[in-house]
Parts: structure tokens; sequence; C-alpha cells
């Protein structure tokens, strides 16, 4: 018989605590039936590995949320990467994958630290400070270096953190809380983003410009060009916003984690890969199967979703050593927290480069960070993330 969980993934409740229900998942079998959405759930590492990289039997293109575009209407204009397959995902992942890789960044990598080291100065004078990490670091440095790497205006940059948070509410079911919250706003924030990704209004030089330039060369059409500019502006911000709050929290948590760092520093890297497995920023994304799919000793019929838990996989004991420490001596790699496969994050080194400046610019002046109170979780659908985190950087 195929094992049954009467689970709310989207429950406030899960979503505040996700650990026992992924744990729960994972222990009834490889396959788990969630009656509740009518849908499937996979949380062990083999299998969500398995799924990530068989796109044919996997897709992408009726949407990685819970409503199917072939029988429902997405909220927005499909995105050309998250929400599409081959062939149609080739080329605007060829363009991004360009844009975003690791050579373009090498010229963003001096400035990115000087950026880091200029708010680490004004955030701490010297002495104790006490302060919340997730306005003054976690979201002001991301949204100090990428709204500009891309090529923005500087008006109306209050939209993208909320723009990011309502679309990835909006993976859920659409009559949740977390949704409906969001849906009287969305339009402006929508209209604000849309309008961003127009040729005229981004500056000659950043990663919008290169998207441009790139459909100029003919590698995009000029019709698909603002829609991969709107990809970036959806998943480049509160992304890094909360892999860096999860970054910091790990370290604040973890007894002699910011010791080792500054002894070690050459672990920057690891940290915040080891971070996205322990605190998996994104939780999980939908797949819907192409055909019946066998899945360890059942079979999932064609046509239908499936919960691809990435959170749950990156702590699963069949892959992982003691999966519930925050260990900076183990190698994380492998980890699903940036996804694998076609669709792995094509932001990924953008991520990185953001965290690894961040933390070396705290690292050469804070000799030890803890937490000064309780952080408070902010919820969403599918993001695992930090409200407030209050903590006590001794420089
Ligand atoms: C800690 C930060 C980040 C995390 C945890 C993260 C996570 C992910 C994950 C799990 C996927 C795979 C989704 C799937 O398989 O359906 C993904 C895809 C993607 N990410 Fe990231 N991401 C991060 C940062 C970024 C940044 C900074 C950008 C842009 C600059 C970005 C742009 C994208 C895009 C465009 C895709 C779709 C790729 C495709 O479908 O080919 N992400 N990300
Ligand atoms: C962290 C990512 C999985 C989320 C994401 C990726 C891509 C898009 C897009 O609009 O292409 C939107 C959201």
């Amino acid at each position: 018989v195929l094992p049954t969980l009467d689970l709310d993934p989207f429950d406030p409740e899960v979503l505040r605590d996700p650990l026992p229900a992924q744990a729960a998942l994972r222990d009834a079998g490889p396959l788990v039936r969630l009656p509740r959405y009518d849908t499937w759930a996979i949380a062990r590492y083999a299998e969500v590995h398995a799924a990530l990289t068989d796109w044919q039997s996997f897709e992408s293109s009726a949407g990685v949320g819970l409503t199917n575009f072939r029988t429902g209407t997405p909220w927005r204009p499909p995105s050309l990467l998250l929400e599409a397959d081959p062939p149609h995902h080739d080329a605007p992942r060829a363009v991004l994958a360009k844009v975003l890789g690791p050579r373009a960044l090498r010229k963003l990598r001096a400035d990115w630290l000087a950026d880091a080291e200029a708010l680490v100065d004004e955030v701490l004078p010297g002495g104790t400070v006490e302060l919340d990490a997730v306005p003054a670091l976690a979201a002001a440095f991301p949204l100090r270096v990428f709204p500009d790497a891309v090529g923005l205006a500087r008006e109306g940059r209050e939209h993208l953190l909320p723009y990011g948070d309502h679309a990835f509410n909006a993976f859920g079911p659409t009559d949740n809380a977390l949704v409906l919250a969001g849906n009287a706003s969305m339009p402006e924030h929508a209209g604000w983003v849309a309008r961003q990704c127009e040729r005229e209004v981004l500056a000659p030089a950043g990663f919008g410009a290169d998207i441009w330039a790139a459909a100029d060369r003919g590698e995009l059409t000029h019709a698909q060009a603002p829609l991969v500019v709107r990809s970036l502006l959806t998943a480049g911000v509160d992304t890094t916003v909360h892999g860096i709050g999860a970054v910091l929290h790990a370290l604040a948590v973890t007894p002699g984690a910011w010791q080792l760092l500054r002894e070690r520093p050459e672990l920057v890297r690891v940290a915040f890969d080891e971070a996205v497995r322990w605190e998996s920023p994104v939780q999980a994304f939908f797949r819907t199967t192409v055909r019946d799919v066998p899945v360890g000793d059942a079979v999932v019929p064609a046509g239908e979703k499936v919960l691809v838990v990435f959170a749950a996989a990156n702590r699963d004991p069949r892959r992982w050593a003691d999966p519930d420490a925050f260990d900076l001596t183990r190698d994380p790699s492998g980890h699903v927290g940036f996804g694998m496969g076609i669709h792995q994050c094509v932001g990924q080194h953008v991520a990185r480069l953001e965290a690894e400046s961040l933390l070396t610019a705290l690292l050469a002046r804070v000799t030890s960070l803890e937490l000064a109170g309780d952080p408070v979780r902010h919820l969403n659908n599918t993001l695992r993330s930090w409200e407030s985190l209050p903590v006590r950087l001794v420089c």
C-alpha cells in the first residue's frame, strides 16, 4: 500500500518548523501521497536527485508551484527558464549562464568586497554592537550591490523584496493566507518590476544591458529579453537576503564556528554552501509527471504534481553524516539547495560572491558573533527565512 500523509506542507506551523514534517516524509517512503492537495512528495536525497536530473519525466513547463499551468492560469507570464523545458529553456538559460557566469563576476569581485567593507564600517563603529542582522546586513548588502549590478534605476527599489516574497508565496496554493495577503499590493510591485525590464530604463552597463545585447546578437528574441531580466529581479534578491541570513544565523548558533572561520578564512565559501544545505532557503518546488513515472516501488501517473523537497533531501541521513549539524569541516558539495540538473541555480555564483564578500568584510573586523535575542521567522510558502536576527558583534 502506498504511504499516505495527511500533511499540509504550507500550514503556517509547518512553515515555522518544517523539520518534523520533512522527517515524516523521508521516513514514510521514497514516494508519499499527500491527499490534502491531491499531490505527491519526494523527500529522500536519492529520489530528489533522480527527479531533478530527469526533466523528461518531471517537467517544469506545467509550473513549479501547485498550480498546473495546463489546467490553471499562471499569475504572471511563465518564466522562460524556471517554468520552461528544453528546447525552449535552452537559449534563455545559455544567455543567463554567460551573463551571470564566473568570468562575468570577476569584474564585480573587487567592487563588491569594497562595498561590503564600506557597509561593515557604517554598521560597526567599533567595540560591541547589538543589531538586527536581517535589515542591517542580510538585506542591506544584496540591496546595495545587486540592483546596481542589474542596472536598475534608483527609484522604486523597495518593490523588489515584496515582489519576490509574493512570487515565492505564489508557488503554494492560491487560496493560502500568505498568497491572499499579498494579492492586493502585487499589481503595483509587478507593474514596477515589468517596467524595469524595458531596455530604455536599464543602465547602459549591467546584467540587464547584457541580456538585451544578447538579443541584439540573436541569442534571444527581443520579446524574450524583458522576461529574462524579470527572472533576475524575481529570483535574485529575496534568495540572497535569506541565504545570507541563514549563514549568519548558522554561524551565530554554532559554538566555535566564527572562531574557526577567523582562523581558516579559506572556509568562507564552504560555510555559505553548508548554510544553504543546512537551512535550504528555497525549501521545495513542484514538478509535473510527463508520463507514468516509477518512484521507489510505486508509480506516479502522468500529469500529476510532485513536491520535490530540497530541504528534506539536504538533511537525509541516508546521504549526509550527522545531517542536522552545521559543520564547516564537512564537504557540502552535492547538496540540492541550489537544485540540480538543467534548472540548477544559474545565479549561484552571484549568491556565493555576495555571501563571500560580506563574510570576508565581517571576519576582518568581528572577533565574535552570537545571538542577542530570539530570532523571529518570516513565513513564506517556499522560502525559509528570518524576519529578525538580533546579534551581538564584538570588534
Ligand atoms: C542563496 C541564494 C539562492 C538560492 C538558495 C537559489 C535556489 C535556486 C534553486 C533551488 C533553483 C532550482 C529551481 C528548480 O529546480 O525548479 C534555482 C533556479 C534559479 N535561480 Fe537561484 N537561488 C539563489 C540565488 C539566485 C540568484 C542570486 C539568482 C539571479 C541572479 C538566481 C536565479 C535563478 C534562476 C533564473 C533560476 C532558474 C534556472 C533554470 O530554470 O534554468 N538564483 N535557484
Ligand atoms: C530560487 C529560484 C528557484 C526561484 C526563481 C527562479 C527563477 C524565476 C524566474 O522568474 O525565472 C523565479 C523564481
